[in-house]
């Protein structure tokens, strides 16, 4: 059951150290609100995939808690966690492995026990979603890099998540699909963080931005704030592409037409 008012995310004092003693995360708090939009940012190495893969316990703290929708994570919330958070992994080809798309798609929803006509209509939904319709009965490996991107969310969708975590959507995407993504992806009215080093993408998806480094948060703000701090993102290896230009990007989100 959700808590009532609690925030979408709830992350306190978060440590995790890899098995080989690695420390990869170091003392994190980070409150999402619920439909909320926030990037994640952050230099190779950051703690910024670790971070994620806390947020339905495919990996448990080694310090602090996770608590989703006011849930707490932990054994016996784990699985109710895993259907309320959806990851959508950097590389397509980890969510996709059956012989047609829509058995993708409708293999996590069957694995919660749904089933029948509804498992049907959660597939045709996602599919739908993302503009896939059409390719339901093609296999993976016969779709574009793209195609499978789509794909791949579309998994996470017919898990009915609130929240999505996504792991550098915008990559290998033609500007087109790029495009494409991030209307589909700002049309889902979800609670989403994004994790990514295409710092234009974060600001056309993401109003925050929170930049990790060493495992530890050094920034938190409004994305045409923390963008428009050169020195920040130079501290952290973070780069704007040449003739991006925070500080018009401010201007018109100012001005409502950003
Ligand atoms: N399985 C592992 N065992 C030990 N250390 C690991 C493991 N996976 C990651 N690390 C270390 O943990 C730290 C954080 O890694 P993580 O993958 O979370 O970074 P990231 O911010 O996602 O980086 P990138 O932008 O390169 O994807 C890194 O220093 C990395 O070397």
């Amino acid at each position: 059951m959700t808590v009532p008012g609690a925030p979408a995310i709830a992350v306190t004092g978060l440590g995790f150290t890899y098995p080989d003693g690695h420390v990869a995360l170091d003392g994190i708090d980070l409150t999402v609100r619920r439909g909320e939009r926030v990037a994640l940012l952050g230099p190779n190495g950051a703690g910024k995939t670790t971070l994620m893969l806390h947020l339905n316990g495919v990996l448990r703290a080694t310090a602090g808690e996770v608590a989703i929708s006011g849930i707490k994570l932990g054994d016996k919330s784990v699985r109710d966690i895993r259907r309320r958070v959806g990851l959508v992994f950097q590389d397509p080809d980890d969510q996709l492995f059956m012989s047609t798309l829509a058995e993708d798609v409708a293999f996590g929803p069957a694995n919660f026990g749904v089933a029948g006509a509804e498992l049907a209509a959660r597939t045709d939904e996602a599919l739908g979603a993302v503009s896939m319709t059409a390719h339901a009965h093609r296999g993976a490996t016969h779709l574009s890099g793209g195609q499978r991107r789509r794909g791949a969310l579309a998994t996470v969708l017919a898990c009915c998540p609130d929240i999505l975590v996504l792991d550098e959507p915008s990559a290998n995407l033609d500007p087109l699909a790029r495009r494409e993504l991030a209307h589909t992806l700002l049309g889902l009215k979800r609670t989403m963080l994004v994790v990514t080093h295409d710092l234009p993408y974060a600001a056309q998806l993401c109003e925050r931005a929170v930049v990790i480094d060493a495992g530890r948060i050094v920034a938190d703000g409004p994305i045409v704030d923390i963008l428009a701090d050169a020195a920040l993102l130079a501290r952290h290896r973070l780069e704007l592409p040449w003739g991006f230009d925070a500080e018009s990007l401010r201007r018109a989100w100012a001005a409502g037409v950003g």
